[in-house]
């Protein structure tokens, strides 16, 4: 049977093709079903599961006492057939089935602790694989995220972590198990009957061909399915988060339509993959019938002859049952190893994605700063084949306010996001009072760095959760206090439960307004010596943008700010002006320098700045 079985539509061909680019990292992984089976994904767990070696170590012994009195147990009714039934022994009768009896307690109490044990350990394994997964993804960089698909990242951190979780908690010690009550049995088996024994034995090469194509069929189907949620969950993931945009311009019908696709190309693969995984296990019953026929023929015969005594046989006949219990097992066990593999090898995948931006070993915390802040000779590029920054050299002073225009793609986000170091410049320095920010640590960096974004990104919770988010220790009172000087506490005491107020999913159930003042506030509370803000651009009543414009005056008193300005209030009362053109400054000065100075910047404020997003009109509509 051939994966190929499963075929792929034209629309399912451009679909995946839209999500599939080169740089995106997890979905070429994704996409990649043919590579080799990466040994080494295993090697990541071990520091995991070692830590509850005791645990396992518990498990195997339970495991070994199971297995051991559940070998014992035919040969024990063998004997009990031939030594005490045939014998009419019955006193000895009653205390070989009181030992059995024992025995089989014993025999279930051991698998009960083992099974407790193993699925313990496994989920604690678990546990921590999840959470050292999180703050791996918290630390990689924009750039990671740049090229990859959310809903690609949550597949991997949830669905995988699910099959790697039936593998962890149970199969691997069971398949263990098996192998130890294989070898066993095959011993004692030999021991009993050599001749019935090697007759048995002869169907295990056909059992090695059958795992052999197999497996290599299973590993392809496999991953096909991993990569097919994998797109289901990252287009399901985009389409929800874009779910106004969709609706607006009445997208539901087509969207539903592809996603039809994906998904039913998910649940084809699946198919596909159970087709496959249920073929397993018929093939070892099949096999284990045949031997189970060759053993009693024989064995029969040569009881009737009476070389073999019947208990012996009845014991054998037994023997082949637990014979391939263990290959049952152990080639379902196999099917799971396979899937988890796979999952193995995807998680692996994520927690080998390098940190790029790391603290140097020497990295030293940022001294309470200034803020004076410079730009030498940067260089900077998100690729190769596009050079963004080529070589730009700013000043600004501590407390000077510097708003950047320029075109759209000049590059003045860009400039923003170096300043926090989310990602790092290529050539040149930026310097914060002397301090390159490449020798400081992120954290005392970020510290004294604050954002505030165009759209403010609100988390749920209530208001004053959301104030306090970049000071978690800060007071009521301070909260309240942050709030009243952007002018937000009026505002949000009118609210149906003032400070208390729930926020939902992103703050919509808030004005743009009101979300702008509270990020205000929560940047005001973090008190950061160096404020980049990068203005939003909606349109706001007269009353508010009022409110927010004066909030935005006290919160940058006092503070060095890199204001990317689309307002041209913002742009005049600016210390400094930087025009931005194709990643170089053209100009730099204050409002009435540049005029005179009859320039870009005077020619973009004639044009009334309408390629910058920024309006003469106060306030601002874009
Ligand atoms: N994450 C990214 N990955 C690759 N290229 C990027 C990325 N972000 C920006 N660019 C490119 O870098 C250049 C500068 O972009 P930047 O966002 O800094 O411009 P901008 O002046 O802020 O534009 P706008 O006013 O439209 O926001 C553009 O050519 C853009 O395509």
């Amino acid at each position: 049977m051939s994966t190929r079985a499963v075929k792929r539509s034209e629309l399912y061909e451009k679909l995946a093709a839209r999500h599939t680019w080169k740089e995106n990292s997890l979905a070429s992984s994704d996409e990649d079903i043919n590579s080799k089976f990466q040994w080494k994904s295993l090697g990541v767990f071990i520091p995991f599961v070692a830590e509850y070696k005791f645990q396992a170590i518990a498990s195997v012994i339970l495991m070994l006492i199971y297995t051991g009195l559940n070998i014992a147990n035919p040969f024990l009714i063998g004997l009990l057939i031939d030594d005490y039934i045939q014998k009419r022994d019955l006193a000895g009768l009653g205390w070989m089935s009181g030992l059995l009896l024992v025995l089989n307690v014993a025999m279930w109490q051991a698998q009960y602790w083992q099974i407790w044990s193993m699925s313990w350990a496994g989920q604690q394994a678990l546990y921590k694989i999840s959470s050292h997964m999180y703050r791996h993804l918290q630390r990689l960089s924009l750039s990671f995220y740049d090229h990859t698909q959310i809903g690609r990242v949550m597949s991997r951190l949830q669905s995988d972590i699910d099959v790697l979780e039936s593998i962890l908690s149970s199969g691997l010690l069971s398949m263990l198990a098996s192998l130890v009550a294989l070898i066993g049995i095959i011993g004692t088996m030999l021991a009993m009957n050599v001749n019935l024994a090697l007759l048995c034995f002869t169907v295990i090469p056909v059992m090695f061909v059958i795992a052999f194509f197999w497996a290599r069929y299973s590993q392809r189907s496999f991953r096909l399915t991993r990569s097919a949620i994998s797109l289901v969950n990252a287009t399901l993931q985009e389409n929800i988060s874009g779910i106004r945009v969709i609706q607006s311009l009445v997208r539901e019908g087509r969207n539903s339509e592809e996603f039809d696709e994906l998904n039913r190309y998910n649940l084809d693969t699946n198919q596909h993959a159970t087709a496959i995984s249920s073929l397993i296990l018929p093939l070892v019953e099949v096999v284990a019938a045949v031997a189970t026929v060759l053993v009693v023929v024989f064995g029969g015969i040569q009881a009737a002859q009476g070389s073999l005594a019947i208990g012996t046989l009845v014991a054998f006949t037994l023997y082949i049952n637990r014979f391939f219990d263990p290959i049952r097992d152990l080639s379902m066990q196999y099917n799971q190893l396979q899937r988890a593999g796979v999952a193995a090898e995807r998680i692996y995948h994520i927690l080998s994605v390098p940190v790029e931006i790391k603290d140097k070993e020497d990295a030293y915390e940022l001294p309470q700063v200034r803020g004076d802040v410079k730009f030498e000779n940067v260089v900077f590029h998100y690729s190769e084949e596009h050079p963004v920054l080529r070589g730009l050299t700013l000043e600004v002073k501590a407390g000077q306010t510097a708003a950047i225009v320029g075109p759209t793609g000049a590059g003045k986000s860009t400039i923003i996001s170096l300043l926090t170091r989310f990602y790092d410049i290529k050539g040149g320095s930026i310097l914060i009072d002397g301090h390159d920010i490449r020798d400081v640590t992120q954290e005392s960096l970020r510290k004294q760095v604050g954002v505030v974004p165009q759209e403010p990104f609100l988390f749920t919770g209530t208001i004053r959760e959301n104030i306090r988010y970049g000071r978690l220790e800060a007071t009521d009172e301070e909260v309240e206090a942050a709030a009243k000087v952007v002018g937000a506490h009026e505002l949000i005491l009118h609210m149906e439960n003032g400070y208390e107020t729930m926020i939902r999913e992103r703050g919509r159930n808030l004005s743009m307004g009101q979300r702008q003042l509270i990020s205000f506030a929560r940047a005001l509370l973090a008190d950061p010596r160096i404020l980049i803000l990068d203005e939003a651009t909606a349109n706001i009543d007269t009353f508010t943008e009022m409110i927010v414009q004066e909030g935005l005056r006290k919160l940058l008193h006092g503070r060095t700010a890199f204001v990317i300005a689309h307002r041209l209030s913002t742009i005049k009362n600016a210390d400094l002006i930087v025009v931005l053109q194709k990643g170089q400054i053209v100009e730099q000065g204050t409002h009435d320098e540049l005029l005179d100075r009859n320039g870009a910047y005077a020619s973009l404020y004639a044009m009334g700045f309408r390629h910058t997003g920024s309006s003469e009109e106060e306030p601002a509509a874009v």
